[in-house]
This record gives structure tokens, C-alpha cells and sequence, in this order.
């Protein structure tokens, strides 16, 4: 089915929403066969199950937060010894699922879905986290497409190329991610507030498709998902009994829906085993999401400026502290029978350079076989053109094995230690690295303000995880002044200096993008935006938190049935 959403019309039609739900996005009839009032209803029974532990998990962050800044570190947890110590596995790894040496990562917009189901990647994870501006337009249209996706007759027809995109017979197996637990849905009122974003996008996508993927691409399990950003296993907690929830409403096996987690946060490093322990009936691995991970350092440490991070480009898998992260999941995953998946490299093809572009692919060459040599079962590609490098780097090492669980045990990982696990990355601190996360974080924004969560910028992939990061660092070398030591300069980071660095670096994206699209974009916009936040006496959590009022547009005429 061709995607065609009607045009703006007054508004002159309703959802039909179930008693205390409020849908105040746009109304729109292809959103309304995702909005069914059945839908909405299980949306809802999740938010009322569930929220108060959600506000718990979130006071308990806060609190974390509050103790690291009074000088506390991460740790290892001594209450859940036990769990670490015991001989426990986690239920066996669904077949269709068992072999995921290469996942293609994307935004759920239609063109892109199809490219990525098509792309000969053994999996596409559809992306509702790092790679989406949670706009109500891409939202729903989002759930439009992974309904047409996942029964199959989704196509798109790109009418300045004049061509039609559909499916392959053979496919890669969709695993969605939605959302982290601390992003609201604005636009969906429960009982006067908010969704929880996360059980929106869950509860709408388990609904609709659970009994087609299930007889499709699961062979008998799932749907399947990716876990994001979290930082403690009651977390993981919340997520088994929503499965539970779910699998109870669908009158479906339990352990049929199946996800994998990302560790993606300093705190969770330490809670591994916990997080696994608490969805192990319904755990198909973790991952390490590298990016959200340097970002949480920063974060975690806000107050601790004798761990300040170097440059943005030296923070890469090669550091220990990052060497230890990856070592340790992988040890954790085999020893609890499932996979432990890899990350995201940064670069993608440079299409009018091929002399950049041989070195771009180099590096993720060398990324994808120090990870499969550190015994990864699979990693991430950002984009189509990478997926025959690391489908090489993976079957080159593991030939028709369809993961390393049981061949792998890393064994020496267990002498990783929460110092190995803490220790300051190496590097130096450079105008240069200030200026580059100043430029890439203002594009980033703007773009994400005007609907766009991944984008390329200067070659590299950038999505909210690599923002927060160049957001983060920026405060943390303002907040305490941080001497630029190499450049040879000797320059302290200031206010003022980060003023003049903005005001040049705003003068050259103007110069790069062009005068049109600087005026017609929301460059200012998103310029004032980052500048507070880097600026801010207290770190904001998210950046995507604290923007997420601009992107929400409640429809004007209230079609409230409370
Ligand atoms: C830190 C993390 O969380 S990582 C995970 C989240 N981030 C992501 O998922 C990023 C995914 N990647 C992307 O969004 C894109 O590749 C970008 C933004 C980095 C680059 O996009 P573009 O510059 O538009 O790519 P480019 O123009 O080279 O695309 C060429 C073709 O590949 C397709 N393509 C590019 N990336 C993808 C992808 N990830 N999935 C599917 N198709 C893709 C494009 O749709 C285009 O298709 P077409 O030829 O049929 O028109
Ligand atoms: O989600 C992945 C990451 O690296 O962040
Ligand atoms: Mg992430």
C-alpha cells in the first residue's frame, strides 16, 4: 500500500478514544487506523499498570544522579552478588533470530524501511530513539509504515525518480526500537497527562502487528525489539511485566516477545548481568551502544572535573575504559547463552570522494573486526553501502557459525574491574574540538527541529546520541574551564570564548549550507537553543527533553471526550 496522509483539513473528525485518553495530535484517517479506540485502550491499560514505576525508575535516576554529583561513583552492586555468582541462562535464542552478524539501523520512515528490510542486513532495527525527531507527523506515520511492513505491502513511490520501492521476498527480521523511558508523548493524554513515550510506541506496535509477525518473520516468536538507555535493571523489570502484559492480552506464549538491550549508559555497565536476570525470559542479548555510553560518562561525572573527557574523536573503542565495556558484555552475554551485539560505527560512504571514502570504509572495516575478533556475534551499520564490509569482517571470522555464544567465552573478561571500567579516556583537548561539537550540535538541532533525527554531517552519521555528546562536552569544558592543552595555545574554556566560537561557527554553516537554506532552516533557532544548554548552571538531562516543546503541535480545536 502506497502511503498518501490526507491534507490539512479544519478539524472535522475525532478519534474514537476510550474514556480518559485524549489524542490532541492531528487527526488524520490513515493515523486513525493505527489510533483505534482497541489500541488506545491497551495503550492505556499499560500507562495506568505502569506508570507509577515509571515515576519511581525515574526518581531513582535522579537520585543516582544526586549521589554521583556529591562525589559517588558507579559501581557494582554488592545486594546482587547472588545474581552475578549464579549459574543461570537465559531461554534459548529464537531460530529465525539465532544469526544477526550484521543489523542495519534507521529512522521508521517509508523509503528507508524498505531499504533497510532489502538491504541483505540479517536485521533492520526501526528506529523510534536516536534516529527520530518524535514529531506527531513521524510518529504516526511511522506506525503506518512498520504496519505495512510487517504485513508485507508496504511500497513507496519516489516520484522524482519515478521509481517504486517495494519488498524483497527475503527480508531482514524487524526489531523496533522505541523510545528511552524519560521522553513523554505529548500528544496523547492519559487521565489529564502524558503518555509514557515508550508505551506508546510499544503498545501501538505490539497491537497492530504481533499476530502477523509472529506467523512471518518470527517463525512462532516475537515481535522483537531494542531496549534503550537504560541505566538500572528495575528498569528491565518494567519492561519484562509490559511483555508480560502484552503476551497475557494477545493470549501468546510468554517469551514470545523478545528484545535485546542496549547498554548505553555508565550506570548500566554495572547492572549487566541484573538487567539480563530480570528479562531472561525474554532477552535476546545486549548491545553496546557506544555513543549514548561516551555521552552517560559525561553526564555521570558532571561534577567531577577530574574526569573530563579529551576531544570528541579520540573517544573511541579503543580507549580502555570503552575496551573494558565491550569485553565485559560480551563475557556477560555468552555466559547467559545470548548474543552480544556491537555498535555503530560513525562513518558512511562519501559518495564524490573516493579517496575518503576507501579510508571512511577502512575504519569500519577495522571497527567491525576488532569486533567480531573480541567476539561480538553481530554489529551495527548506519548505512546499506556497509553492510558488504561488515558482513565480510563478521563471516570472514566466524564462516557459517551463526554466532560465537558458545565459542566465545572471554573468560579473561571477569578480571575486568569497575576501575578498568571507570578509567579516563586518554587524549587531548583542543579550539578545534570545541568548534566541531559547536557546528555539529547547532546542524544536529536544527535539523531535529525540523523532522530529521539522523543526518549526515562532515561524513559521519549524527543522531541524538552523537549530539548529546558534543552538547555535554561543551558544558563540561565551560563549566570548568578547561585549558585547551593541544593546540599549544594554552586558551581557557570560557563563556566568552565559546560566544565567539558560536558566532564564527554559525558564520560558516551559513557559508557551508548556503544563504537560502541557513534563512529557510531553523539554524537561529536551534543556535539559541544549544548555546543555553551548554551554558546552563545545571546540566539538562536530555537535549531532547529540554527541545521537546518545540516539536509539539497540539491541534487547535479540542476533541477532548473527557
Ligand atoms: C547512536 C545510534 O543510535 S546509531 C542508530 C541510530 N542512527 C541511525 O540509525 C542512522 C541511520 N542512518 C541514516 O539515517 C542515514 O544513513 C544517514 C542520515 C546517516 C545518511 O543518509 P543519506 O545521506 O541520506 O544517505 P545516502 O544519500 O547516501 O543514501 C543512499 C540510499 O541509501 C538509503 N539509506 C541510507 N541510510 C539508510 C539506512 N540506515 N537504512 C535504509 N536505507 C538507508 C537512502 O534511503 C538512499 O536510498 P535511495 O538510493 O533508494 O534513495
Ligand atoms: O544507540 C546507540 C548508541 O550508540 O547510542
Ligand atoms: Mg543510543
Amino acid at each position: 500500500m502506497e502511503l498518501e496522509t490526507s491534507v490539512y483539513r479544519p478539524n472535522v473528525a475525532v478519534y474514537d478514544s476510550p474514556d480518559g485518553v485524549e489524542v490532541r495530535g492531528r487527526y488524520d484517517q490513515i493515523f486513525a487506523k493505527i489510533l483505534t479506540r482497541e489500541a488506545l485502550n491497551f495503550v492505556a491499560e499499560l500507562q495506568r499498570e505502569f506508570r507509577g514505576h515509571v515515576r519511581y525508575a525515574m526518581e531513582c535516576r535522579r537520585e543516582a544522579r544526586r549521589r554521583y554529583n556529591s562525589g559517588a561513583v558507579p559501581g557494582f552492586d554488592p545486594s546482587t552478588k547472588f545474581i552475578r555468582d549464579g549459574d543461570w541462562i537465559c531461554a534459548s535464542v529464537p531460530p529465525a533470530v539465532a544469526d544477526r552478524r550484521v543489523e542495519i539501523t534507521g529512522p521508521v520512515e517509508r523509503k528507508m524501511i524498505i531499504n533497510a528490510l532489502n538491504s541483505g542486513a540479517k536485521v533492520f532495527m526501526a528506529d523510534f530513539e536516536d534516529a527520530l525527531s518524535p514529531s506527531w507527523e513521524n510518529l504516526m506515520r511511522g506506525h503506518v509504515n512498520l504496519k505495512d511492513a510487517v504485513d508485507g505491502s508496504i511500497t513507496f513511490h519516489d516520484k522524482s525518480r519515478n521509481r517504486v520501492y517495494k519488498l524483497n521476498d527475503q527480508t531482514a527480521k524487524l526489531f523496533v526500537r522505541p523510545r528511552g523511558w524519560h521522553l513523554p508523548e505529548a500528544h496523547i493524554l492519559i487521565d489529564g497527562e502524558p503518555a509514557t513515550g515508550c508505551l506508546v510506541d510499544f503498545g501501538l506496535y505490539f497491537f497492530h502487528n504481533y499476530a502477523k509477525f509472529r506467523q512471518t518473520q518470527g517463525s512462532g516468536f516475537g515481535p522483537f525489539f531494542y531496549l534503550p538507555k537504560m541505566e538500572h535493571s528495575r528498569e528491565a523489570k518494567i519492561w519484562n511485566s509490559v511483555f508480560e502484559r502484552a503476551e497475557k492480552m494477545a493470549g501468546i506464549e510468554r517469551g514470545s516477545i523478545r528484545a535485546t538491550v542496549l547498554i548505553e549508559t555508565l550506570p548500566a555497565v554495572f547492572q549487566m548481568n541484573e538487567i539480563l536476570y530480570e528479562l531472561r525470559d525474554h532477552t535476546v542479548g545486549l548491545n553496546c551502544g557506544r555513543w549514548d555510553y561516551i555521552f552517560s560518562y559525561v553526564k555521570t561525572f558532571q561534577a567531577h572535573p577530574d574526569r573530563l573527557l579529551p576531544d570528541r574523536v579520540l573517544v573511541g573503542m579503543g580507549q580502555h575504559f570503552m575496551r573494558s565495556y565491550s569485553d565485559l558484555l560480551i563475557r556477560t552475554c555468552h555466559k547467559r547463552g545470548v548474543h552480544a551485539m556491537g555498535g555503530m560505527a560513525a562513518q558512511i560512504p562519501i559518495r564524490d570522494d573516493p579517496k575518503a571514502n576507501e579510508m571512511a570504509l577502512d575504519l569500519v572495516r577495522k571497527d567491525k573486526l576488532r569486533e567480531v575478533r573480541a567476539g561480538h556475534d553481530g554489529t551495527w551499520a548506519a548505512h546499506p553501502g556497509l553492510i558488504p564490509i561488515c558482513m565480510e569482517a563478521f563471516t570472514g571470522h566466524m564462516g557459517k557459525s551463526p554466532n560465537q555464544i558458545k565459542s566465545v567465552k572471554r573468560e579473561d573478561a571477569a578480571a575486568i574491574t569497575e576501575e578498568d571500567l571507570l578509567q579516563i579516556p586518554r587524549g587531548v583537548r583542543t579550539l578545534e574540538g570545541l568548534r566541531l561539537n559547536t557546528r555539529v550540535g547547532i546542524q544536529y538541532l536544527a535539523a531535529w527541529l525540523t523532522g530529521s533525527g539522523s543526518v549526515p554531517l562532515y561524513n559521519l552519521m549524527e543522531d541524538a546520541a552523537t549530539a548529546e555528546i558534543s552538547r555535554v562536552q561543551n558544558w563540561q569544558w565551560i563549566r570548568y574551564g578547561v585549558e585547551l592543552d593541544g593546540d599549544g595555545l594554552g586558551v581557557r574554556v570560557t563563556k566568552e570564548l565559546f560566544g565567539r566560537v558560536v558566532e564564527e561557527e554559525m558564520e560558516r554553516i551559513e557559508k557551508e549550507v548556503g544563504k537560502d537554506k541557513f534563512k529557510k532552516g531553523m539554524y537561529k533557532e536551534a543556535c539559541k537553543m544549544f548555546t543555553k544548554q551548554c551554558t546552563a548552571p545545571e546540566l539538562d538531562d536530555f537535549l531532547t527533553l529540554a527541545v521537546y516543546n518545540h516539536i509539539v503541535a497540539h491541534y487547535p480545536i479540542n476533541n477532548s471526550r473527557l
